[in-house]
């Protein structure tokens, strides 16, 4: 007798809770225990019950319909149901479908074997609903349960992006923060020592910003500094241009790719582009708008080029510039051949 009916010590099997549709894959080649076993996952109120007589059957509806459960008799014609287990787990990748053996022998080397192979659980034939019922019901539980977690880790790893992308940006001027600044001028000098190209780093300040905010108050200086922010993204047209805030009033601006030659006319056309905007200045000394100076250095890097030695130059540069009357830009490398021919 393959399927025990007597079940008269235990309580009657109830049903599995009713919820998400359950589905079960029955292999066994014995088609007289297979409808046994179905009509009793049926009584269970399993939705969908797949039959399979033999291992190549049931790997091809195990990958077509990935079933919530594997019942698998041991002893099938061909490959044995130890070899269907080992091709079910390969072809999860990752996912997890509980397999539970069926089988005659009630052997301990064969409970062992089939767990080594991948299997869940083990039920010795002939089984009893009331046993079955229970082994369904905790496969279920943890099927529920790593399915909770799968979803939790997807929706972390989300909010974790999501905390990643917040926190590299600014919150007045929607650039990218000193954070996300320093991490990317970083990856692209690795970049250009790699491929051998020119980074361009642009360090610009606000010219008498303190003036603007004691004239026109901190709520209008605000509202500059984001206009600028917005200019400046309008400026970095290459896809990797990336404009950061640096500080305070400060922005940077790393340019891939770009020659010193490059980055004079890109500083040319951003002065341009704050005249034409014109941000009213009322008190500057310069003149009645807005304008900055900006600090260049552009470099192929190599093994002793780092962020630090980049901003340093950008910054020295950046204070020549401000020494020099504001409103201009000033490139280190320049001012160093500078230097060098009035050496010379
Ligand atoms: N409204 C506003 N002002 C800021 C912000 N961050 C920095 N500042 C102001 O920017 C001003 C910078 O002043 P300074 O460092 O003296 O520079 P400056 O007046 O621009 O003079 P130069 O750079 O030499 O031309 C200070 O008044 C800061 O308070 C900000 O987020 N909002």
């Amino acid at each position: 007798m393959p399927f025990s009916s007597s079940n008269a010590p235990y309580p009657a099997a109830e049903p599995l809770p009713s919820g998400n549709a359950f589905s079960v894959l029955v292999v066994e080649d014995q088609g007289s225990v297979r409808a046994a076993l179905v009509a009793e996952l049926r009584r269970a109120g399993v939705s969908k019950i797949f039959e399979a007589p033999e291992g190549q059957a049931a790997l091809h509806l195990f990958k077509t319909h990935r079933p919530d459960l594997v019942l698998l008799d041991i002893k099938l014609p061909g490959q044995d149901g130890y070899w269907v287990a080992q091709q079910m787990r390969e072809s999860e990748a990752g996912d997890w479908t509980p397999i539970i053996f069926l089988s005659g022998l009630d052997n301990e080397l064969d409970v062992w074997r089939g767990i080594e192979v991948g299997g869940d659980d083990y039920l010795v034939k002939p089984v009893k609903p009331i046993v079955l019922m229970a082994k369904l019901r905790a496969m279920r539980r943890l099927l529920d349960m790593r399915r909770r977690l799968v979803l939790m880790s997807a929706e972390l790893h989300a909010a974790n992006q999501r905390l990643n992308e917040m926190v590299e940006i600014d919150a007045l001027t929607g650039l990218v923060n000193r954070r996300g600044f320093d991490r990317i001028l970083h990856n692209e000098i690795l970049a250009a020592r790699r491929d051998g190209t020119p980074l361009t780093l642009m360090l610009c300040d606000l010219d008498h910003f303190k003036l603007f905010n004691d004239t026109s108050g901190h709520v209008q200086g605000d509202a500059c500094l984001k206009e600028v922010g917005r200019l400046l993204r309008e400026v970095c047209v290459r896809p990797r241009d990336v404009a950061s805030r640096y500080g305070g009033e400060e922005f940077a601006l790393i340019l891939p790719n770009t020659p010193r030659s490059g980055a004079m006319t890109f500083a040319r056309a951003l002065g341009q582009l704050l005249k034409v905007r014109a941000i009213a200045h009322a008190n500057s000394p310069l003149g009645d708008i807005l304008t900055l100076s900006g600090g260049i250095t552009t470099c192929v890097p190599d093994d002793s080029t780092n962020a630090e030695s980049m901003i340093m130059r950008a910054d020295q540069a950046l204070y020549a510039a401000k020494a020099q009357g504001r409103n201009r830009f000033f490139s280190f490398e320049m001012q160093m051949d500078t230097v060098e021919q009035l050496r010379n």
